[in-house]
């Protein structure tokens, strides 16, 4: 059964596609972004799906690209942040290799910066980012079968704890 290596999960900032990168690097296998691939399939990037259609469009065409991951990908997965929220998403989650990017507030939004990609994000990041957190959290430690801490720690770093803990 085609299955993926490890799925990233966690906060905006705490570096799935980054990680996702290094971690498909490491193992020798494809990383699959569900963002990326929400954008190629509506043809325009996150931000205008979120301008001109709204959120509960954007969240639908993320259930569907991750319900396609997971089902047919077998390197490394990275969700957007906010693909947990998802009934769906989450009993698909069951029984896979779920790892879980760990970032405090504070961090989160020096690394998400002034970015506008994240269109949830925009108008002031970090009370956004505190209410996401404060939402999400508990569905986050709940999913994931390996909780891995990112700060002060190079994406490098934590691949090696990650390949170490799922071989
Ligand atoms: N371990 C890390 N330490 C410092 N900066 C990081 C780390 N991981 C990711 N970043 C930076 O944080 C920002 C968000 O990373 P990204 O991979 O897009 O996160 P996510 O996909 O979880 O939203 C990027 O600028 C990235 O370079
Ligand atoms: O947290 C969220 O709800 C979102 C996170 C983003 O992905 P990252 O977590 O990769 O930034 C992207 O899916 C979209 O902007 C919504
Ligand atoms: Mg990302």
């Amino acid at each position: 059964m085609t299955q993926p290596k490890a799925v990233l999960i966690g906060p905006p900032g705490s570096g799935k596609s980054t990680v996702g990168a290094a971690l498909a690097e490491r193992l020798g296998v494809t990383l699959r972004d569900t963002d990326s691939d929400v954008e190629a399939a509506a043809g325009r990037p996150i931000s205008e799906i979120f301008i001109d259609d709204g959120e509960e469009r954007f969240r639908e065409l993320e259930r569907a690209a991750v319900r396609a991951a997971l089902a047919e990908h077998d390197g490394v997965v990275a969700l957007g942040g906010g693909a947990v929220l998802a009934a769906e998403t989450q009993e698909l989650l069951a029984g896979h290799t779920v790892v879980y990017l760990k970032v405090g507030l504070s961090e989160a939004v020096k690394r998400v910066g002034l970015a506008t990609a994240r269109p949830l994000l925009v108008l002031n990041p970090r009370s956004q980012l505190r209410r996401l957190l404060n939402e999400r959290l508990p569905i986050y430690e709940r999913l994931g079968t390996l909780h891995v801490d990112t700060e002060g720690r190079a994406p490098e770093e934590i691949v090696e704890q990650i390949v170490k803990e799922i071989r």
